[in-house]
């Protein structure tokens, strides 16, 4: 599955906010095909690290780039690239779902979208909601709805902060489903949670932070069952 050029290279990561360094000298690599999971305590790196890759927020040092686009150069490209769902916010109150699939549709320049738009939001249980505005959501429909737009335009990173936080089981199979269908099309996905054992349900890579920094890069399955418990749990100590 590995090629000679990732699909998402970090190297040597810092993010500081003031006094606060948030991400301390990180590396990711990530390949087509790959799910990683992004793992740690609260506050250990994960959103912001996110934030970086989505083009969101500019690293303070270090390389980080999609597809070969330096995040630095071109952050509007790297946009282009990714598809992000933010760990909060995100949605637009007083648009119902379909508008923001008509929104993403036209700032990407989709064409044809609206059968797989429909499909899309009967998998993700919100073909009845459609045409509700989004400030009445509860808090798993509003994930649902982000993962859905952050994978819609097929990108070639996904970026996934918290999608299965408050989601119920068949929000979870549909985000499970996307992430299949990103890595199957060729797409690096990114998945930050506290959830492990569906992340390791869901990926095929590991990452630990702790503290800003990289502590551990495994295979998922390192991390996986009872025994994975003890190893997770022995990193974030
Ligand atoms: N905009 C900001 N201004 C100041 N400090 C920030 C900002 N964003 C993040 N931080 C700090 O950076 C550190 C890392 O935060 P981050 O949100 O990346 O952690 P996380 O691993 O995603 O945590 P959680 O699991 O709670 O979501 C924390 O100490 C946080 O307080």
């Amino acid at each position: 599955m590995q090629e000679t050029n990732p699909r998402v290279d970090v190297r040597g990561l810092w993010v500081r906010f003031g006094e606060v360094a948030a991400v301390q000298g990180v590396d990711v690599a990530a390949h087509a095909g790959w799910a990683t999971a992004l793992l740690g305590r609260n506050g250990a790196g994960k959103s912001t690290t996110m934030r970086v890759l989505a083009g969101v927020i500019p690293p303070t040092e270090g390389l980080v780039a999609v597809d070969g686009v330096d995040v630095r150069r071109d952050p509007l490209a790297v946009k282009r690239l990714t598809g992000y769902c933010p760990d909060v916010g995100g949605l637009v109150p007083r648009a119902t779902p379909w508008e923001h699939l008509q929104l993403a549709a036209r700032l990407r320049g989709l064409q044809g979208w609206e059968a797989r738009g429909r499909d899309q939001l009967e998998r993700f249980g919100l073909g009845d909601v459609a045409h509700r505005v989004t400030s009445g959501f509860s808090h798993g429909m509003g994930r649902r709805l982000s993962v859905l737009l952050a994978a819609f335009h097929e990108p070639a990173v996904l970026l996934l902060d918290e999608p299965f936080d408050g989601v119920d089981p068949l929000g979870v199979e549909a985000t499970l489903e996307a992430i299949a269908d990103a890595r199957a099309r060729g797409a690096a996905v990114l998945v930050s949670t506290h959830l492990r054992e569906l992340a390791m349900e869901a990926c095929t890579e590991a990452l630990v932070l702790r503290g800003g920094a990289r502590v551990a890069s495994l295979a998922a399955s390192d991390l996986a069952g009872e025994e994975g418990a003890g190893v997770y749990r022995a990193l974030l100590d």
